[in-house]
């Protein structure tokens, strides 16, 4: 698809891009004819925070907070769903307590888990025991496939370990080689792989970001709904969206572009570039309710 502005653009920082397709210019207009029935679902890494080398220095882009606690009051419910486990995500994007995001939800582990800004309370799974077997097994299987010695690490996550390829010399290479002995792994106690940017995460099966979209925005009696996202584990939300849209409730699909992952591109209706162009777009769009 692509980013989609014509040529009759209005380039004002707040100016919103017209969307490539008509599925999507019937979700912006649903959108803008009623926000406070929309739902915005955003996912977190790559999307509201740049992607970095080490997941425990990612943040928040700093115009993220700001525009989402402008735009939150503005419709039914503002919602990160992410792959991160919840605390985790509000820990790094700065969005405990901050006035207009008081009823902010975060959906970790790919819905998995919910952490209420309203009550500062997070509802998680009981851990699967995959978790446990795979984190003992994890070092050994790193060692034997020469893994380790080529720069991968490992992120755990609690519910879910991941195993990063970014900080390797050939960071494709070690992606690839990993990816048979991890989905044996995962196969043999109960997981699956999550695969990402650069990563590959063992989890639980049973949940993801599409079921954890329709159950969220059926659950708001959602009129629209908005959903930003940049990597694999965002696809399912993707479909979701086309399937709400199919039964008659009209989405937008933005995609935070990179050249790391362009399936999404392809799928979009909206493509902008990175984090600072997610933030951008929804600082517009709480612009114009004003
Ligand atoms: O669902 P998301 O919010 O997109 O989370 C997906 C994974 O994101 C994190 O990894 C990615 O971001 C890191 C920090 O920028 C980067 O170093 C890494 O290469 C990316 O894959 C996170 O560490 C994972 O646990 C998430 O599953």
């Amino acid at each position: 698809m692509g980013s989609h502005q014509d040529s009759t653009r209005d380039d004002s920082p707040h100016s919103l891009p017209t969307p490539a397709t008509a599925a999507g210019r019937a979700g912006l207009d649903a959108f803008l004819a009623d926000p406070g029935r929309a739902v915005v679902v955003l996912d977190f890494d790559g999307t509201l925070a740049p992607i970095v080398p080490d997941p425990d220095q990612a943040r928040a882009h700093p115009d993220a907070v700001p525009a989402l606690a402008a735009l939150a009051p503005k419709v039914a419910s503002v919602a990160v769903l992410t792959g991160r486990p919840a605390e985790v995500a509000v820990h790094h994007g700065g969005f405990a307590g901050v006035p207009g995001l008081d009823h902010l939800v975060v959906l970790g582990h790919y819905g998995a888990e919910r952490w209420d800004a309203a009550t500062g309370t997070l509802a998680t799974p009981a851990p699967h025991p995959g978790v446990a077997a795979v984190r003992a097994e994890l070092p050994g299987l790193l060692k034997r496939t020469g893994a380790a010695a080529r720069g991968t690490w490992t992120e755990d996550k609690g519910h879910a370990v991941a195993v990063h390829t970014r900080r390797a010399p050939d960071p494709h290479a070690a992606f690839e080689a990993l990816r048979a002995p991890l989905a044996d792994l995962a196969r043999r106690h109960g997981l699956i792989v999550e695969p990402g940017r650069m990563v590959l995460e063992l989890r639980p099966p049973g949940m993801d970001k599409g079921a954890a979209l329709r159950s969220y925005a059926h659950s708001l009696d959602a009129a629209c709904v908005l959903f930003a996202g940049d990597d694999l584990g965002d696809l399912p939300a993707y479909a979701a969206v086309d399937t709400l849209r199919a039964e008659g409730t009209p989405g937008l699909l933005v995609c935070s572009a990179s050249d790391e992952v362009t399936e999404l591109r392809k799928r979009a209706d909206v493509e902008v570039p990175g984090p600072a162009g997610v933030v951008a777009l929804l600082a517009a769009l709480a612009h114009r309710l004003a």
